[in-house]
């Protein structure tokens, strides 16, 4: 079956100043009407060279439990790893539509791998005005070079470094979310796979829209990974959900964005918030983001830490396996 990409239906309506109507939010939800303008809150942004590590936990566990999403910047992944990261992604969205379509997603695949648009009608019918490429970076033995574009020759390259200088951040704020809930370093990246913990790259590519007030990119979620570390381009458009209000996330260059994801949540049986968020589309340019999804292995049971438990904390969360809980949520079931 012919998929329609969202980047197609663009490129037509680049002429036009009307987009048509299934991208078309009820007013609850269109930007333009529900975003609060001017910086009245703002995400924290964290320090990770920060050698006061008492400080730096401190710092994590508060952004966590008030937010569950914050900035990182002096995170020791160079800016050319990152500037490279993005340059082989935008240059593969760039390529013509039939060589992208090469990577789809194959039809009743299990795995999230691929290039694709989102298939079902979200919320009220609605679409949503982005196209996706999937693909695992890490551990090796994950990684399937079939979901790699070949195209740029550099994108290989580029995701391999990005992977391998990931993992200090990742140690870095698994290391931190576990002191901050006062069990030991070492206990939350155990609990979801320690060394099987699954790095799961998306390229979220949102072409510019002629009418970014009516329509969303992706809707409002939560990621029901463990941690999300996410690259954006210089686009704004990163909105999150906090009392009662959207508010834009700041773009600072080459800031990593980190989401505390359901997992997370479940491990610190709710001290931690897994973040509410959505995307807002761009008139004139391409919005583009890379967040890696940190993923149990499908078969890893997660529920709150025992040790988090006792007759005054009774668990909140059901234990589950992962891909248990993955199936639950994408099909709505409790
Ligand atoms: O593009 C963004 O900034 C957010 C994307 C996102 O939340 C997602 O793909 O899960
Ligand atoms: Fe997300």
């Amino acid at each position: 079956m012919e998929v329609e990409r969202v980047q197609a239906i663009a490129s037509l309506s680049q002429r036009m100043d009307t987009i048509p109507s299934e991208f078309i939010r009820s007013e609850n939800e269109q930007p333009a009407i529900t975003t609060v303008h001017g910086t009245i809150l703002e995400v924290p942004v964290i320090d990770l060279g920060n050698r006061d590590e008492e400080k730096l936990v401190q710092l994590i566990r508060d952004a966590s439990q008030e937010w569950g999403i914050f900035q990182v910047v002096n995170h020791g992944i160079g800016n050319d790893v990152i500037s490279n990261l993005q340059k082989v992604g935008k240059e593969f969205f760039e390529l013509p539509q039939e060589e992208k379509e090469v990577y789809a997603k194959p039809a009743g695949a299990q795995s999230m791998e691929g290039y694709g648009t989102k298939l079902q009608k979200e919320v009220e019918g609605k679409k949503a005005w982005v196209d996706h490429l999937f693909h695992n970076i890490w551990p090796p033995s994950a990684i399937n070079h079939y979901f790699w574009p070949k195209n740029p020759p550099a994108y290989r390259e580029a995701n391999e470094e990005y992977a391998e200088k990931l993992q200090g951040v990742v140690e870095k704020l698994f290391k931190s979310l576990s002191l901050g809930l006062e069990v030991e370093e070492g206990e939350l990246k155990d609990a979801v796979g320690g060394e099987d913990l699954i790095y799961l790259m998306k390229i979220n590519y949102y072409p510019p829209c002629p009418r970014p007030d009516l329509a969303l990119g992706v809707v409002p979620h939560t990621d029901m990974s463990t941690i999300t570390i996410l690259v954006p381009n210089e686009v704004q458009g990163l909105q999150v959900f906090k009392d009662d209000h959207w508010y834009d996330v700041k773009y600072i260059p080459n800031a990593l964005i980190i989401h505390i994801g359901d997992q997370i949540e479940i491990l610190s049986n709710g001290k931690y918030k897994s973040v509410f968020h959505r995307s807002t589309v761009n008139k004139e340019m391409a919005r583009m983001s890379w967040p890696v999804f940190l993923e149990p292995p499908p078969e890893l049971e997660i529920g709150p830490l025992p040790k988090l438990i006792n007759e005054e904390n009774p668990p909140k969360y059901k234990t589950k396996k992962y891909k248990d809980y993955a199936y639950c949520k994408l099909n709505k079931l409790p």
